[in-house]
């Protein structure tokens, strides 16, 4: 799913497949691979690193404060201080915003989007062929929170979703951002669940 808002049509398509019998958790994805591509670029500019060798997890949903990235897990090191990670992180929450609203009502970030679902296409593929550790931030179902979806880094193979991957540690900032999103993602969901049976 890319259509937004992704963080309440994954759950609305659950619901859907729920309703035909035919709903596998391991092959619904929310594409917030974007969220991903604009976390490395930011960080890369800021420390001044090649963006090609940058890893940064992005995790919540997928709009303003529910996206999450885990600056602190960044690979490399880029010793940023704690008010760069801070205008990073909101950077990259209001990323996609930033463009809808520069395009004034004629749609969304469209290039960048291609980039970053030919790469999360690309994953996917890599995993039904069998690559091994083939791993991408999705908006999936999910346990490792107490939210039933969540973005987080997914193992990808033969099946789809063949593990979905804990967070990791947390700086005490990314902490205080996880507890901030969830009742925002988690009214989404619900709201997404409500749209199906109510229609
Ligand atoms: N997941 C992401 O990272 C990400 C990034 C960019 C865009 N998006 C989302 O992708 C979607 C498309 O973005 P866009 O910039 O191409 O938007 P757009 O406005 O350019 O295109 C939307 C298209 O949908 C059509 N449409 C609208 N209502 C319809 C309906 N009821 N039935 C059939 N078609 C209908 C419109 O005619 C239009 O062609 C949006 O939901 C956008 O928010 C997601
Ligand atoms: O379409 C939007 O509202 C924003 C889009 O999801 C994006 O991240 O660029």
């Amino acid at each position: 799913m890319i259509s937004n808002p992704v963080y309440s049509t994954v759950p609305i398509a659950a619901e859907v497949f729920k309703l035909g019998g035919v709903y596998d958790e391991k092959k619904l994805f929310g594409v917030t691979t974007l969220d991903v591509v604009r976390a490395r670029t930011f960080y890369a500019g800021k420390a001044k690193v090649n963006v090609a060798g940058v890893h940064v997890p992005v995790i919540g949903g997928h709009a303003g404060l529910t996206i999450l990235p885990l600056f602190s897990q960044a690979t490399p090191s880029g010793n940023l201080s704690d008010e760069e990670i801070r205008a990073l992180t909101k950077r990259t929450q209001e990323g996609g915003t930033e463009v809808v609203e520069a395009k004034a009502g004629k749609g969304s970030a469209t290039l960048s989007m291609a980039y970053a679902g030919a790469i999360f296409a690309d994953a996917c593929l890599k995993g039904l062929n069998g690559v091994p550790d083939v791993v991408e931030c999705s908006y999936v179902q999910s346990t490792v929170t107490d939210l039933p979806f969540f973005a987080s880094k997914v193992r990808l193979g033969k099946n789809g979703v063949e593990e979905v991957l804990g967070l990791g540690t947390l700086s005490d900032f990314e902490q205080q951002g996880l507890e901030a999103l969830k009742p925002e993602l988690k009214s989404s969901i619900e709201k997404g669940i409500a749209f199906v049976h109510d229609n």
